[in-house]
């Protein structure tokens, strides 16, 4: 086995001393190995360096698959659509942190485009088509299409509307996008500016851009890419402002895509990282008194009439925000995905990584065996089975609440929106904290672009912020529980995942019953403790707004907003928490996979009971002890976890190719890996840097003349 030994040192001493070397040279390294013939490489490659990792496990691999993918149709398609993309040379992503702006883009236009005439080739389910985008893994015009536009439609078009639109847009004959948020206003949506004021002598809506901060800013797909958008604007009909409205508004000519009359847009300008969501086209749109045909208000919630009059039907006016909740959705089952992937590089890396600990000549220690590396990476590795379960979960929630909406019954429309937002929070906000948290704990090299790690935050990051920003949302939820608080006195009973605060009386005043550290592998010990948490922290926010008795209720709110977050966090983790344990109740077949899946739901509860000791504490649901205990059973926990972890990551089924990481190799042969791809570097074209002869070789110069001068 290759381990850099003096060969190749030698070798790279020489290299790095010619500097007559050719452009797209190979490193010496590489010479060696193919000098040696393909023979060799090919045996380098099928050796697997976690082979020994991968015997340890102590449960059934292909049957946790099973239970990650949800069924064992789920994990044969995301299968058959992974190895198509990985196979295929238009998907290749190796290079991308390396592409210009332009070059990103029209490699995104080129993969969307290749992607489509695949899905249509192979005729392609709806399913499959999604698995088949999401392992081309590089964000595009064709998310906001499919993600929000499409949604729009389906959710706040008549049914005439729906007929007219969606054909066009399932056959890609019109690409549309999401175009909501403004320069001057994003969280607030009430506080959008652009207009569309009907014109009743031409039964048409005129839609204008009023001010700079009217401006549209930040919609996906709008800059560079799409003919049409869903534009939500003030409605403006008989002298009167009817609040925020949907309307489908063409933006480019179909013929030849230049911007229609009176209408202005382009790209916001580059983002954050490279690679990353530069290859999305972020747009700025204005609108100089734009003209579409009434029935281009999105009317199912509300209506104008030929004469112009506001027709609102017997909704709730938050449906409107309908395509926000489908996708905040979405976002808690990326979560687990973006998760996963930095937990799965981690976890083989550290496996792969040694330092320290040699004896006598022998191996050195993996990394993955020191306890405080286990400590840090173990949580987030149950981290990511909980968003998963609790992704699967919410996905069945909203579909049930749109069966009920359909059939006219709003009750859950509120549980919706607060489990929605809470956990889009909640799990965007850990996974943006944890992939970085794996690019540390993979050392020097989890910093380079080759590990996938850097463009993985740079592309999740903005997931804290878009579809509602993470603490807007979670005020949001701390709202909808000051006001079921509000209503205990008068006995309304809490439903769906408030249930819990109907047990008050209990709840205010119970102990933990926990007096050694195995009592804690009791899930009822750990619900009760995380449910006597959330409910007494939501219950001392409202008390102390409420004896800020000289204030009015929203003030006391605005002032206690730090604590209503913090209770926020603890209702949606208790959320959390209880979807795994229900999870980890019901049957799961495979030798050893429910025994896994219950470790991880234990490691979840305890770490987050260990993080957030001093909320337990504070609330006095359990004794310093108690939290003593939990800490002694998290570490036991740990060792259990550590013979199944390389076995735990495997069960996600990620391609070399999805994962784009040399680290996160699936064979482990990570050091070839690494020292062939810092070679594909573009620096790396010459040996002697473009600038040696301007700027480098006259420095040197001067300083030897100055020297020999003294
Ligand atoms: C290496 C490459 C790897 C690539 C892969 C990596 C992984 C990628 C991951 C994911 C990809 C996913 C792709 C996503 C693409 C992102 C595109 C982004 C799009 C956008 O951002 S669109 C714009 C989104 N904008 C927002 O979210 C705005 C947030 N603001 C609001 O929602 C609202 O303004 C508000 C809720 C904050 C406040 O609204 P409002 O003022 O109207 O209302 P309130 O007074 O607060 O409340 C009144 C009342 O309404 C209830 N309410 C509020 N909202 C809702 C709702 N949605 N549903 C139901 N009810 C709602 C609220 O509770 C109040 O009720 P009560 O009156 O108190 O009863
Ligand atoms: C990558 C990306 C893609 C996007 N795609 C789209 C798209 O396709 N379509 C679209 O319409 N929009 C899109 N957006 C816009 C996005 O939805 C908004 O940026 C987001 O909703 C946040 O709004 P904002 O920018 O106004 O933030 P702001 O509200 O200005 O937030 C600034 C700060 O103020 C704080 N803050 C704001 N209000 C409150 C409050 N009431 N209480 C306490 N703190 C508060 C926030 O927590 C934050 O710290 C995208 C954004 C990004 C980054």
């Amino acid at each position: 086995m290759w381990r850099g030994g003096s060969n190749t040192r030698t070798c790279k001493r020489r290299f790095f001393s010619s500097p007559t070397r050719s452009r797209h040279h190979r490193p010496p390294y590489i010479c060696r190995l193919h000098s040696r013939g393909s023979q060799h490489l090919k045996a380098m490659a099928e050796v697997d360096h976690l082979a020994a990792e991968r015997a340890t496990a102590r449960f059934d691999v292909e049957e946790m698959k099973v239970a990650w993918a949800g069924s064992r149709h789920a994990v044969h398609v995301a299968d058959r659509m992974a190895r198509l993309v990985a196979s295929d040379p238009v998907f290749r992503k190796d290079n991308r942190t390396m592409l210009s702006r332009k070059e990103l883009f029209k490699d995104t236009l080129r993969k969307a485009a290749h992607a489509w005439k695949r899905i249509v080739e192979l005729r392609l389910t709806e399913e499959e088509a999604d698995l088949l985008r999401q392992y081309v893994d590089q964000p595009g015009y064709v998310d906001l299409h499919w993600g929000m536009f499409v949604p729009a439609i389906k959710g706040q078009g008549t049914e005439e509307q729906q007929h007219k639109w969606l054909p066009l847009a399932y056959k890609f004959q019109i690409i549309g996008c999401y175009a909501q948020t403004e320069l001057g206003h994003g969280s607030n949506v009430q506080g959008l500016e652009t207009t569309a004021t009907f014109d009743p002598k031409t039964d048409e809506f005129v839609i204008h851009s009023p001010t700079l901060t009217s401006s549209k800013w930040w919609p996906g797909g709008l800059g560079k890419a799409s003919t049409h958008a869903v534009v939500y604007a003030r409605l403006i009909t008989e002298g009167k402002d009817y609040g925020i409205h949907g309307f489908i508004v063409q933006l480019r000519s179909l013929e030849d895509h230049s911007p229609l009359p009176g209408v202005t847009l382009g790209d916001i300008g580059g983002k954050f990282g490279s690679g990353a969501y530069n290859s999305m086209d972020n747009g700025v749109l204005r609108f100089d008194h734009v003209r579409i045909p009434r029935d281009q208000m999105l009317m199912r919630l509300s209506q104008v009439t030929r004469e112009g009059k506001y027709v609102h039907s017997n909704v709730p006016k938050q449906l409107l925000y309908g395509t926000m909740v489908y996708v905040r959705q979405s976002i808690v089952a990326d979560a687990s995905k973006a998760l996963s992937r930095a937990v799965c590089i981690a976890v083989r890396y550290s496996a792969v990584r040694k330092q320290f600990g040699s004896q006598d000549g022998g191996p050195e220690t993996q990394v993955l065996n020191y306890k405080t590396q286990q400590s840090r990476l173990f949580p987030l590795l149950a981290s990511a089975y909980a968003f998963r379960f609790v992704g699967d979960w919410l996905n069945w929630l909203y579909t049930d609440v749109t069966q009920k909406l359909e059939a006219k019954d709003f009750s859950t429309l509120q549980e919706a929106h607060a489990c929605t937002a809470g956990l889009k929070a909640v799990t965007t906000s850990v996974t943006a904290d944890a992939i970085e948290e794996c690019r540390k704990l993979c050392g020097g090299h989890g910093y380079l672009n080759s590990s996938g790690l850097p463009e993985l935050f740079a592309v999740y990051v903005p997931a804290c912020t878009y579809e509602g920003d993470n603490v807007v949302l979670l005020l949001q939820v701390a709202r909808i529980l000051m006001k079921t608080v509000s209503q205990l006195a008068s006995g309304k009973q809490p439903v769906g995942t408030m249930a819990y605060m109907g047990k008050v009386q209990y709840l205010m005043q119970c102990k933990s019953a926990v007096s050694s550290a195995e009592d804690w592998l009791n899930p009822d010990a750990i619900q009760e403790a995380f449910e006597a948490r959330a409910l007494r922290m939501a219950v001392n926010c409202a008390q102390n707004i409420s004896q800020a008795a000289s204030q009015e209720e929203a003030a006391g709110f605005y002032e206690r907003s730090p604590d209503l977050l913090e209770a926020a966090v603890a209702h949606i983790q208790l959320i959390i928490v209880t979807k795994f344990i229900e999870k980890v109740h019901q049957e799961i077949p495979g030798h050893g996979v429910k025994e896994q899946l219950q470790a991880l739901c234990n490691v979840y509860a305890l770490y987050i009971l260990h993080k957030h000791l001093g909320d337990f504490l504070a609330t006095g649901c359990i004794t310093p002890r108690q939290g003593a205990l939990a800490n002694e059973q998290l570490g036991k926990l740990y060792a259990q976890v550590r013979p199944n972890a390389v076995a735990l990551v495997d069960a996600f089924n990620y391609t070399d190719h999805y994962l784009g990481s040399v680290l996160g190799r699936y064979d482990g042969d990570v050091y070839p890996a690494l020292y062939e791809e810092a070679w594909k570097d573009p620096l790396n074209e010459t040996v002697v840097p473009e600038g040696y002869h301007e700027y480098l070789r006259p420095l040197i110069k001067q300083q030897q003349l100055k020297l020999s001068r003294l």
